[in-house]
């Protein structure tokens, strides 16, 4: 599967007006999008990113429902692949949207992009740090025993485990909003939310204690981040090329590469959104870039690490080094214990 953008190198920017201007003469661009207000926001950003480089577009968002907001169940019982992008990429399919908005967490990496799609641009990364929120403003070290913390996603029930095994860890779902109104109605002592989605949203003032994204293996409280957190993915038709070639020019090259190593590996593994996986790519001070990878037992009991640095045009290598390495000390054992 590819997981770069595959657009036509960009054009300049004269011939793009003309040929943008061409295509949307009679229709703004639209823009599919989930409804929750994290989404909106960062389809704001979208926006703000095409109206950088073509101020006079029209352009329409089109909210679109996904079954993960449809169901407030535990994600794995819908069969889990895609269930935050599913709809969304069927109205970019169907030419009813000229634009689909994804959080690149959400993107699973063992089903492929629907035929004839691409991610075209990944926006800048945001902070990828994780967050706990308590209700009484106590850090993670410092909750009672027994305390309730609310997080859906393995790799985070995995990561509070091995730090803190007596805490008693539920799901939750909902809107990054519907959660908090959770823990405040005193349905959980503690959650862990993701810093950019606050930030997007305007609620960091919410925040008790920032976990490092730096592993300690429970020494220390801390959240590797899960692959592609904190990118804003943007996937448009293939044959679309006017939109293909105006997304060219909205991508970070950045952030590309670290979203192109983090997937290799991702697919590799064949993680979906709530595998038990944390992939961090970073660059370091001298340039090269730095891939983290943890595979974790459902229950956090077990869990396999690798962590490799290399030059920065080619993630793809540098993902799959990562990933057989992780795979050589067992992780699809432990992925598949886990539910899809
Ligand atoms: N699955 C939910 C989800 N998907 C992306 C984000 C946050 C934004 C991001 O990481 O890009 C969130 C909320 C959260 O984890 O708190």
């Amino acid at each position: 599967m590819s997981v770069t953008p595959t657009a036509p190198s960009a054009a300049p920017i004269e011939e793009l007006k003309d040929e943008v201007a061409a295509r949307f003469a009679d229709v703004p661009l639209r823009i599919g999008t989930r409804t929750s207000p994290l989404a909106r926001a960062q389809t704001d950003q979208v926006i703000a990113a095409v109206r950088s480089v073509l101020p006079d577009l029209p352009v329409e968002t089109v909210g679109i429902e996904t079954s993960a907001d449809r169901w407030h169940g535990n994600l794995a019982e819908l069969g889990g692949k895609g269930a935050f992008t599913k709809e969304i990429d069927g109205a970019l399919v169907a030419g009813e949207v000229d634009l689909a908005v994804h959080s690149m967490k959400d993107v699973p990496g063992d089903v492929p992009l629907p035929a004839g799609t691409e991610l075209g641009a990944f926006l800048p990364r945001g902070d990828t740090h994780d967050v706990l929120i308590s209700r009484t403003g106590v850090g993670l070290g410092e909750l009672p025993e027994g305390a309730r913390v609310g997080t859906s996603a393995v790799r985070r029930r995995s990561q509070l485990g091995l730090y803190r095994s007596d805490l008693r860890i539920d799901r939750i779902r909902g809107s990054v909003n519907a959660r908090l109104a959770k823990l405040d109605a005193g349905e959980f002592d503690a959650i862990v939310l993701a810093r950019v989605g606050l930030e997007r949203i305007g609620l960091t003032d919410r925040i008790t204690e920032v976990l490092s994204t730096v592993w300690s293996a429970g020494s220390r409280p801390s959240m590797v981040p899960a692959c592609g957190a904190a990118v804003i993915g943007v996937q448009a038709r293939v044959e679309d090329q006017a939109v293909m070639r105006l997304l060219a020019h909205l991508g970070d090259e950045e952030t590309t590469r670290w979203v192109s190593a983090e997937r290799t590996a991702l697919h590799l593994l064949s993680g979906h959104c709530n595998s038990p996986i944390a992939l961090h790519c970073t660059t370091t001070d001298e340039g090269r870039l730095a891939l983290s990878g943890l595979v974790f037992s459902e229950d956090g009991s077990g869990w396999v690490r690798s962590h490799a640095t290399g030059v920065a045009d080619d993630p793809v290598g540098l993902g799959a080094r990562v990933a057989d390495d992780l795979i050589s000390q067992g992780a699809r054992e432990l992925i598949g214990d886990t539910r899809h």
